[in-house]
């Protein structure tokens, strides 16, 4: 029998396991469209595991379903081998955290009020928090960094501060499982990495099966132990070398503009020399423009403000206020004046106009 009384399944271990789920959407005439179809699938704890797919694959609508805002088609989903169906509301509270992409928060909470929240199904009718629930809280925030952020008014963080204090309500919920849906869906380069890092490091140090939606796709292929791909209604899982190897992630994700090299497990443009040298730069003014006129001036081609930015860029550049961050080819690099960068942009388009 598992913790909260109800039978396991025998067949599935601890973590979040799909067996046999279909999940779908409600039509306006009320009938159930499936949108993936018997999927199988394991998110262990201890591993990070990445939902991956293109627009419209169906990353959404499984989210929906594991959360239980949506009910599965047919199959299960099981978590630490209990059928999620069958939980209460309250028991699926305390088992599975879920942090949805959240732009509208009230802004004069406190960071440590919101995660304050995190601790409502332990809490009971009254609400009231006694000293494990204060202790939990202060370790959430400081699991994810945000100890420093505790007093400061949600509304004043920025974009990653505000993604740390979220996932640090989740944690305060004691979960056995944690689902992220875009986590870095707004966030530079910079946070980018800093946030999959640390759910890398909860996903091992908190012994929780971490499932993370997101579009990062190079950036996931790096860190994720297992991914979750989602196409045409079906979903394979591997690792991210089993999933390059067999040309799963190419099939998925090449397109016009853009190739997956086996080599690298990176993704690169292909097709004109501009796509090659496609860069995009954000950050501080006036130096972001400073920086995207010296790339200009070594051969990138980068938009002005009017122009649409690449899609797939192959150089993503943030400028901070002391050092210049950017990825290439999915590594991350970092230079701490404008020349250094300028010098080390000028030999990497020189690499890419002649590979
Ligand atoms: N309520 C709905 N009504 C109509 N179509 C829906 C509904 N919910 C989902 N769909 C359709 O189901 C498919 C899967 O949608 P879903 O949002 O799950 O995809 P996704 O992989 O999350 O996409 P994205 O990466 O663009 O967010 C899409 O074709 C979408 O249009």
């Amino acid at each position: 029998m598992s913790d909260t009384g109800r039978p396991r399944h025998p067949g599935t271990g601890s973590g979040l396991v799909l067996e046999q789920l279909s999940v779908g959407y409600r039509d306006s005439g009320r009938n159930w469209v499936p949108v993936l179809r018997q999927v199988t699938a394991e998110a262990r704890r201890g591993e990070l595991t990445v939902l991956l797919g293109p627009n419209g694959a169906g990353k959404s609508t499984l989210v929906r379903t594991v959360c239980g805002l949506a009910p599965p088609l047919s199959g299960h989903c099981y978590l630490d081998g209990v059928d999620l169906a069958r939980m209460s509301d309250s028991e699926r509270s305390r088992s599975l955290a879920v942090v949805l992409t959240e732009r509208g928060v009230p802004g004069l909470v406190r960071a440590r009020e919101l995660v304050a929240l995190g601790r409502h199904p332990h809490t009971g009718l009254t609400g009231r928090l006694n000293a494990h629930d204060h202790r939990r809280i202060a370790w959430a925030l400081a699991a994810v960094g945000a100890s420093d952020l505790a007093e400061r008014r949600v509304g004043e963080l920025s974009d990653g501060e505000r993604q740390r204090v979220f996932t640090a309500r989740a944690l305060a919920q004691e979960p056995s499982a944690l689902l992220l849906d875009e986590p870095t869906a707004f966030l530079d380069i910079t946070g980018r990495v800093a946030v999959t890092s640390l759910l890398r490091q909860l996903a091992e140090g908190q012994h929780l099966a971490v499932v993370v939606c997101t579009h990062d796709l190079e950036l996931a292929l790096r860190v994720a132990d297992m991914v979750w791909l989602v196409s045409r209604g079906q979903l394979r899982s591997g690792t991210p070398e089993e999933l390059s190897l067999s040309g799963e992630i190419g099939a998925v994700f090449d397109g016009d503009d853009l190739v997956f090299d086996t080599d690298s497990g990176t993704f690169r443009p292909h097709g004109s020399p501009e796509q090659r040298r496609s860069a995009v730069v954000s950050g501080t003014e006036p130096a972001a423009a400073m920086t995207a006129r010296a790339l200009r001036r070594v051969g990138w081609h980068v938009p002005g403000p009017d122009e649409p930015a690449p899609p797939w860029p192959a150089l993503d550049v943030h400028v901070g206020r002391h050092r210049f961050h950017s990825t290439h080819a999915g590594s991350p690099h970092e230079h701490a004046t404008l020349g250094e960068f300028t010098r080390w942009a000028r030999g990497l388009a020189r690499e890419r106009s002649t590979s």
